[in-house]
């Protein structure tokens, strides 16, 4: 990874949430830059010889409180996929679990929380043009997803206080190595031929953002809470800061994939009544069969209209500037899913 020069630490601490994608690079961050780390997790995906691993469920304080003994620092990055769908779990997961988090770190006397927030929170559907942290939640999320993840950035939020400082990060469309939710979605999609058509006219700017520049804010952000701790208390954008056409992105993944660039426009309006359709029919059957359609009002929205962020708060407060660009990103991802790439390419231009 190349970042730039951040002091090393021996402090100990805990990332829950660790053996995801997300977790587990910051894990391998924090590691080499010297701290003790600990793993809060389902399962334990990977071997680190200077980590040691608690499986539990967040949702089980008993379990939790366990691993926090002497911990300084905890980095919140645990959640349900985002694109599961599954009301009750978000419900459980990301706010019954997070309460649990605050209370296990006020019980054992953590000095920091560090939450992995998003920053969908913000959105509702509509265009979000340099949208700073200004901006009020969504009123209306369009998924359970988001709904929860505002539920717990305000829990982590308000619970800022002397004893605890309480940060909340907020990333948006993450990708890179071992991303289990964009590359594995789009590859799949395309491998089944449905990536043919462009929603919209394609001119809607997103902010994508490489999996390296997210773990860099993750530490800068604990450094600073310890040195600045007038920060404590407030939400920062995490973004790339270079805002991308969003068809333009997905042309470039799908095309180093091995597969054509989507290339016939489907008008937005049409597709998202139709997804809207889809999340009708889902909650019909859902007491009967459980349904996860790619295709919902918030992946619809999300493809069709404008979303990127201004990550000015982050750059005055804690220095945070990204330090991987974004055409190097796409190619280390890239890179790094030999078994996504297309078996059947021919040369696509
Ligand atoms: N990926 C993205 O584009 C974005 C992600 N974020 C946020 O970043 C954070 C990390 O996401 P990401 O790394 O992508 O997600 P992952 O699904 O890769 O990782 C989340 C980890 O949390 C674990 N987990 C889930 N439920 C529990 C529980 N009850 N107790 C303990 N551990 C649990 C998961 O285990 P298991 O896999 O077994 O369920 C998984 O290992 C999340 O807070 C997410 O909201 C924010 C913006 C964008
Ligand atoms: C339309 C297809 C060619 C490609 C589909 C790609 C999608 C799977 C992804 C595009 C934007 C992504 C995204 C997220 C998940 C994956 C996408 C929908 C999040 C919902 C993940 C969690 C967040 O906090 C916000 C993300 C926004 C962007």
């Amino acid at each position: 990874m190349s970042v730039k020069a951040i002091k090393p630490d021996s402090k100990i601490v805990l990332v829950i949430g660790g053996s995801g994608f997300v977790g587990r690079h910051l894990v391998e961050k924090l590691c080499s830059l010297g701290y003790t780390v600990r793993v809060f997790d389902l399962r334990t995906t990977f071997e680190h010889e200077k980590v040691t691993f608690y499986n539990g469920d967040l949702c089980n304080k008993q379990d939790l409180l366990k691993c926090m003994d002497n911990v300084d620092t905890v980095f919140h990055c645990a959640t349900p996929s985002p694109l599961s769908n599954n009301k009750k779990v978000f419900l459980r997961v990301n706010v019954d679990g997070t309460k649990n988090v605050l209370d296990a770190c006020f019980e054992k006397g953590v000095k920091n929380l560090i939450l992995t927030s998003s920053a969908s929170v913000v959105y509702s559907g509509s265009n979000i043009e340099h949208g700073d942290e200004t901006l009020p939640y969504a009123k209306r999320p369009l998924d359970c997803y988001t709904q929860t993840k505002i539920q717990q950035e305000k829990l982590v939020l308000s619970a800022n206080s002397e004893s605890l400082k309480t940060i909340a990060l907020r990333p948006h469309g993450i990708f890179g190595p071992r991303d289990p939710h964009m590359l594995p979605t789009t590859a799949r999609l395309a491998a089944a031929g449905k990536t043919k058509f462009i929603i919209g006219k394609g001119i809607n700017k997103v902010d994508f953002t490489y999996i390296d520049n997210v773990v860099y804010a993750h530490v800068l952000a604990a450094q600073q809470l310890q040195q600045k701790p007038e920060i404590a208390g407030n939400a920062y954008n995490i973004t790339n800061n270079e805002p991308i056409l969003f068809w333009e992105f997905m042309s470039r993944l799908l095309k180093g994939l091995g597969y054509a660039a989507p290339k016939y426009h489907l008008p937005y309006y049409f597709i998202y009544f139709l997804a809207f359709l889809v999340q009708i029919f889902v909650f019909i059957v859902s007491p009967f069969k459980t349904i996860r359609p790619t295709l919902t009002t918030m992946t619809v929205a999300l493809a069709g209209t404008h979303h990127y962020y201004s990550c000015e708060k982050a750059a005055s407060e804690f220095n945070y500037s990204p330090v991987v660009k974004l055409e190097d990103a796409i190619e280390r991802t890239l890179q790094s899913v030999p078994e996504l790439h297309n078996k059947h390419a021919k040369k696509v231009k």
